[in-house]
């Protein structure tokens, strides 16, 4: 039976929880599967040099941190070959195809909660397929542990290297008001002040401890995000352009 705020009856999720597991090993014999096929066909762009691992950059910050500016200025930069890859905007598409989890998605969404992951890695695969690049800018993604669990199952083995997670710290009030300013003309769901402190709940205590497990593992590099865009596009160009 389904109410407001739940998508589905424990049976649906059972059944759904079954199916997670099928999808899973999927994406992990889609990465292993990929990863074989670059090396011997040697042929996927990676900014200059061909047939290389994937390389992963995972873009996290709270909503309004400035993720998708800062990605989509490093993408624009053709020689460093990046894909630049929000997993928001793919869940948003998703839900405007009108698939079967279209309704599922619109509920998280305007609830401000995470999309069971197995959705999300499975966007993010044919995605990253789909670019022909090996290099990605994954933005807002994994933010939260069964987001983080799901990618380290479908990427097991080394078949994506991920490189860091660049967090982008921004105080919440900074967040808020350019989230509002975005919401005069973005036509999001979620752009108002009441998703919007729903969005910030998640991020404090899903999200903060996938950026602390990202430090403990030495893997985080942080950009004060609360200067202008030039500013924190010079910091954030410094960091990915000290990737080997
Ligand atoms: N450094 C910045 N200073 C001021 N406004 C910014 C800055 N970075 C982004 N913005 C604006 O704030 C809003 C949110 O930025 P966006 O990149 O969409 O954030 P996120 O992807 O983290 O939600 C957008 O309207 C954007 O133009
Ligand atoms: N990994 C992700 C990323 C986004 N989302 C959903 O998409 C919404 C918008 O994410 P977004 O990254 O486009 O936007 P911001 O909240 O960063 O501004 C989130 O609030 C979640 O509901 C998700 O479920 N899982």
């Amino acid at each position: 039976m389904r109410c407001g705020k739940c998508w589905a009856s424990s049976e649906q999720r059972r059944s759904q929880a079954s199916s997670s597991w099928r999808s899973l090993e999927n994406e992990r014999a889609w990465f292993s599967l990929r990863f074989s096929q670059q090396k011997k066909s040697r042929g996927v762009s990676n900014g200059g040099s061909v047939g290389a691992t994937p390389h992963v950059v995972f873009v996290l910050g709270g909503p309004g941190s400035g993720k998708g500016t800062q990605c989509a200025l490093i993408a624009e930069e053709e020689a460093l070959g990046y894909a630049h890859l929000s997993a928001g905007d793919l869940l948003r598409a998703e839900r405007n195809s009108g698939s079967e989890l279209a309704g599922m998605i619109n509920e998280f969404i305007r609830e401000g909660k995470i999309v069971p992951a197995e959705v999300t890695v499975g966007l993010l695969r044919k995605a990253m397929e789909k670019s022909g690049k090996s290099r990605f800018l994954i933005d807002g993604f994994p933010r939260n542990p069964d987001n983080l669990a799901a990618w380290e199952a479908s990427t097991a083995g080394g078949a994506v290297v991920v490189d860091f997670a660049l967090f982008l710290d921004c105080p919440e009030e900074i967040m808020t008001e350019r989230i509002m300013e975005r919401g005069r003309s973005s036509g999001r769901i979620d752009d108002n002040e009441e998703a919007i402190r729903k969005r910030l709940v998640t991020y404090r205590e899903s999200t903060m401890p996938i950026i602390k497990e990202f430090e403990a593992r030495g893997k985080l590099r942080e950009v004060n995000s609360d200067q202008t865009i030039e500013e924190v596009a010079v910091e954030v160009r410094r960091h990915i352009s000290a990737i080997a």
